[in-house]
């Protein structure tokens, strides 16, 4: 199977080329034909399988054969984190490379000016995550009125406690007659029943079990005494043979006193968390993607969507306790069929949560013996 058999326009035929795809993924080969008919989406595949492009692709080119001469928002994405809507963005970029639509990022923790000039000089495609967003609409810089598709990405975490009330408003403000596409890795029972109150007559594509972990990460567990983890952390680390790991500690406290227990014991590492300013954030993350530190330690603001180049190793310093955030999380690795390995440290305070996470994954991880 080729792209060229996904009935794709020329131009966008020419930047999948461009990017150096060979073939689609099956989670792209099951919904681009769907989404160019116009229908509602929900999608689930493994980390890591390429939904960005499921989605990216086809709105292009729906965008492009239906073209209109206004200069208004055509298609909104929200996306739960700041680091997810720069990569989006980045992702329409590349496979809107050879068309003339236009596409912008608005999120939180900087400056907004920048951001209104953008939209003011128009764009078709508005990637947001929810809080700036409504900020902007509340402003009256951001007018969602017309847009013709809307699609929410992570869309179990977009409806989770922590943002559905702003997802209900920006919902209220987007017109009836749209197209509406659902993407995520884990999509648990409540929230599909929800969804199904937003969207219209959805296909669902559910390309492997859901919530299952791609077969390219190798998982194991350590059962360890809380004041021992730090050792292991470093003993772990310590191996030169692993050429980077991104750690998850779940509080940003936490993360912050890793990062210097690591440099102490001559490892660089630094943080990604709620708590860094907007710059510091995207500053650690490029540092961990062009390689110039080692190690990141993060909270779950880095869980979901981030991709990362050639990350081998993950390391779950603590389990999260909502089983989901397990799945995202290692997805962080063994990306686009590469391989990876996710490592969890499990102090006797976590066993539920480790039974939680194993029962939702469908089996049980080997346990690294220590010696
Ligand atoms: N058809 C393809 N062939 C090769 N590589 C691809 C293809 N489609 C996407 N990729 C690459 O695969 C990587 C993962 O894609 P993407 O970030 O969209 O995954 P995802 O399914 O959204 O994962 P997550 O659930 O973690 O958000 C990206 O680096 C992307 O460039």
């Amino acid at each position: 199977m080729h792209f060229k058999e996904l009935n794709l326009i020329p131009p966008v035929i020419k930047a999948i080329n461009k990017a150096g795809y060979e073939k689609p993924t099956e989670i792209q080969y099951q919904s681009i034909p769907h989404i160019l008919k116009g229908n509602d989406i929900i999608g689930c595949a493994q980390t890591g399988t390429g939904k960005t492009a499921s989605f990216a692709i086809p709105i292009l080119q729906l965008l492009q054969q239906n073209s209109s001469a206004q200069k208004n928002i055509r298609t909104l994405v929200l996306t739960p984190t700041r680091e997810l809507a720069i990569q989006i963005s980045e992702n329409f970029k590349i496979y809107g490379a050879f068309l003339p639509l236009t596409h912008t990022a608005i999120y939180g923790g900087v400056p907004q000016n920048k951001q209104i000039a953008i939209i003011n000089k128009g764009v078709d495609i508005l990637i947001a995550t929810p809080g700036r967003l409504l900020d902007l609409m509340s402003q009256g810089c951001v007018n969602i009125s017309q847009i013709e598709i809307l699609v929410l990405d992570e869309a179990d975490r977009m409806l989770d406690m922590g943002f559905v009330n702003d997802v209900k408003k920006i919902l209220k403000k987007v017109p009836e007659k749209r197209q509406t596409l659902f993407f995520s890795a884990t999509m648990p029972p409540d929230i599909r029943k929800f969804a199904q109150t937003i969207l219209n007559q959805p296909k669902e594509i559910n390309v492997t079990p859901v919530s299952s972990t791609a077969q390219t990460v190798k998982q194991s567990v350590y059962f360890v005494e809380k004041d021992e983890k730090l050792n292991l952390l470093v003993t772990i680390l310590e191996d030169q043979s692993i050429k980077r790991s991104l750690v998850f500690s779940r509080t940003k406290h936490g993360a912050d006193k890793l990062v210097r227990k690591l440099v102490k014991a001559g490892i660089s590492a630094a943080a990604i968390h709620g708590n860094k300013s907007q710059n510091a954030r995207q500053k650690a993350l490029d540092d961990f993607k062009k390689s110039s530190i080692r190690i990141l330690i993060a909270t779950d603001i880095a869980a979901r969507g981030i991709d990362i180049d050639e990350l081998p190793h993950v390391i779950n310093y603590e389990l999260p306790n909502v089983p989901e955030t397990y799945v995202h999380r290692i997805g962080r690795t063994g990306r686009a069929g590469s391989s990876g390995v996710a490592v969890s440290f499990c102090d006797k305070d976590q066993k539920k949560d480790l039974h939680n996470i194993q029962k939702l994954i469908g089996f049980n991880m080997p346990v690294i013996p220590q010696n």
